[in-house]
């Protein structure tokens, strides 16, 4: 019980460890792919090539939520589902139709374990940003755990049925993707929300994003350490990283926990919707 209330009361330095040692810089060098991938040079026209769209994104993502909270947090649902899917199922040696289950799959399980393992702190948190109260519709509220259970087992099950159907093609190891799939659903379902999305953002979504863009840059005949990650990165983190401490600051000093929370919610979305994108157009650049 100590245990559990020690970490619960880290739980934001957790997030906070999570962002700035990965998941921050993993999105800080669409830039730098996207420069390689439409090659584009350092001329001003070239940069505004890149810049322009990737703003008006943002800005479109911004007014979505603007406009209605409710379509904002439905269209960041369907891409969070998508980008998380995607970025742990993408380099499984499956036929295409088997990874396009297991990525819906995939991120299926992942977003509804954040959501709903713990619906007493997440439910408000997404009815702040939304404007419907959520954690006042009796059936959602009744049912969450039971929704947590559900949405997460169905993973590892299609994972288990689609890479055994499919074993001549990983010999030994069919069920390596198995037991990391119920590995993630153990992390989620004994911790805290926070803390589950921290260790799987840092170590499974940035990493594997991380290698698929070193692979990336072997592809174009470059070289990709961590070192030159982080240099590379280091602008766009610093950016975010001045922006976040400072709604940090500002909200502190009027103090409510779920509007805070709720807004780095909003701000994750918008700097997603282009993230996507890009490394949509990485993954399928390098098949
Ligand atoms: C619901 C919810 C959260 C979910 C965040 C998500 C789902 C983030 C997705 C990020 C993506 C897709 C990044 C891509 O690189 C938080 C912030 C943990 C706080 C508690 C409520
Ligand atoms: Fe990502």
């Amino acid at each position: 019980m100590l245990f559990t209330q020690t970490m619960v009361s880290l739980r934001y330095y957790f997030l906070a460890l999570s962002m700035l040692l990965i998941g921050i810089p993993h999105g800080a060098i669409d830039h730098i792919i996207s420069s390689r991938l439409y090659d584009l040079k350092g001329s001003i026209s070239d940069q505004l090539k890149f810049y322009i769209p990737y703003l008006l994104l943002m800005f479109l993502m911004a007014l979505v939520w603007i406009l209605s909270g409710i379509a904002g947090f439905i269209l960041f649902v369907i891409i969070t589902i998508y980008h998380f899917g995607q970025a742990d199922i993408e380099h499984l040696d499956l036929p295409d139709s088997s990874k396009r289950v297991l990525t819906i799959s995939r991120g299926l399980m992942i977003l509804s374990l954040v959501i709903f393992v713990d619906f007493n702190y997440t439910l408000p948190v997404i009815g702040e940003a939304t404007g419907v109260a959520l954690q006042e519709i009796e059936w959602l509220y009744n049912n969450s755990y039971l929704l947590a259970i559900l949405l997460g087992l169905q993973h590892p099950f299609l994972m288990s049925f689609l890479t055994y159907q499919n074993k001549e093609r990983f010999e030994l190891s069919w069920w390596y993707p198995v037991l990391d799939s119920i590995v993630i659903l153990f992390l989620f379902l004994f911790n805290d929300p926070i803390i589950g999305f921290s260790l799987y953002f840092a170590l499974w979504h940035s990493m594997g994003h991380f290698l698929e863009m070193k692979d990336f840059f072997n592809k174009m005949g470059e070289s990709l350490s961590v070192w030159k990650f982080y240099k590379l990165a280091l602008p766009f983190s610093s950016i975010s990283l001045f922006g976040l401490a400072f709604i940090y600051l500002i909200n502190n000093s009027f103090g409510l926990e779920e509007k805070m929370v709720s807004l780095l919610f909003i701000l994750i979305s918008v700097l997603t919707l282009p993230h996507v994108l890009v490394v949509e157009k990485m993954l399928k650049t390098k098949r």
